[in-house]
């Protein structure tokens, strides 16, 4: 839709062909973004060589733990000068991969040819055309640059980076920092504490980030704090809604049925970071007390106990 509404041809891939065929005749996604219209001249398929035909630029925006799969299957027919754009929050878990690194991998494209999208955009207000921003970041200044013109409308401006690790961990790790969020606010906690989480969770982001070669003021920017505030501060935000149900003492399952099928990716994403950070020796308290509470059964009062009694530290 973005796109759309910034003259840009765009047509949409969807796996299930009726919702593929409203999308365009009705310029309405029901499940989705109920009770919102799309641009009229944005139109969707259900067929992939129908989707990638002519097309200078490939937005992936499929859940992380899928994109291997979907681009595996995309792959040879992309057009050959085509740059890819990934939409997608989230670190593979089987691989311990950014987003940028699984399409580099599946389509050996040069990584001047890929970039990443990542901001506070919650799905529903950017639909809603409410004005935000957002950072588009590319190894290749100039491919980031005509993928910020193409996508620049009266109310989403995006600025570019060269910074393409920062922005993907920063939109990676703050859903984990937003389950922890909603588990806080679940469990009957304030704003004293949804702070603290916010802050703390901003440092072992950046200790993260930093040590996987990211710069620092990236996470001051619109992909690092702007999204993390967003995303744990927002009842759309499916992250911190899955924690807040946790929170409140429903089980995994519970919670994950209460999601409607859509998907909260730092449930996964909890465990790559964790795994990645240990990898280089990073110390991330939170994302391994999301985890505990996600994949080990521990229970959240007892994840915050555990916190709380960490011994004491200069900030
Ligand atoms: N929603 C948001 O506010 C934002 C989301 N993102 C990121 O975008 C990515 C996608 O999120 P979002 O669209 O919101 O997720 P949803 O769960 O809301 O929707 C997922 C979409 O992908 C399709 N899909 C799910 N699994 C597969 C699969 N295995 N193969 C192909 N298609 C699949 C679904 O199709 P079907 O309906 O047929 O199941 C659906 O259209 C995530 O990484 C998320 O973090 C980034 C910024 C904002
Ligand atoms: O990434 C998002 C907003 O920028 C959306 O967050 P959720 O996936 O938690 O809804």
């Amino acid at each position: 839709a973005v796109l759309t509404d910034a003259g840009t041809r765009t047509t949409l891939w969807a796996r299930r062909d009726e919702l593929a065929r409203t999308i365009t005749d009705d310029h309405v996604n029901p499940d989705y973004l109920p009770g919102i219209e799309l641009p009229e001249g944005l139109s969707a398929v259900s067929d992939i060589d129908e989707a990638l035909d002519g097309a200078d630029l490939v937005v992936c925006a499929v859940p992380s733990q899928s994109l291997r799969d979907n681009l595996s299957r995309w792959n040879g027919r992309i057009p050959a000068g085509a740059a890819l754009l990934s939409l997608a929050k989230g670190i593979e878990s089987e691989t311990l991969s950014r987003m940028t690194e699984v399409i580099a991998d599946v389509t050996d494209r040069p990584d001047d040819r890929i970039a990443v999208l990542s901001g506070p955009n919650l799905a529903r207000e950017v639909a809603l055309r409410q004005p935000a921003a957002t950072v588009v970041a590319c190894r290749d200044e100039s491919v980031a640059r005509s993928i910020q013109n193409a996508c620049t409308t009266a109310y989403f401006r995006p600025y570019t980076n060269t910074d393409v690790v920062g922005c993907e961990i920063g939109g990676a790790v703050k859903n984990v920092i937003a389950l922890a969020c909603g588990m806080a606010s679940g469990a009957g906690l304030g704003e004293n504490t949804l702070a603290s989480i916010i802050t703390r969770g901003l440092a072992e982001t950046i200790r993260l980030g930093e040590a996987l070669g990211a710069r620092a003021e990236t996470f001051a920017g619109l992909a690092g704090v702007g999204d993390l505030v967003a995303t744990c501060s927002s009842p759309l935000s499916r992250n911190r809604s899955f924690g807040a149900r946790l929170g409140e003492g429903r089980s995994l399952e519970e919670a994950q049925q209460a999601t409607h099928g859509q998907v909260a990716e730092g449930v996964k994403s909890c465990s790559s970071v964790r795994a990645l950070a240990a990898a280089h020796g990073v110390d991330v308290p939170l994302t391994d007390a999301v985890h505990r509470v996600c994949h080990e059964g521990l229970p959240v009062r007892d994840a915050i106990i555990a916190l709380l009694s960490r011994s004491t530290k200069p900030e």
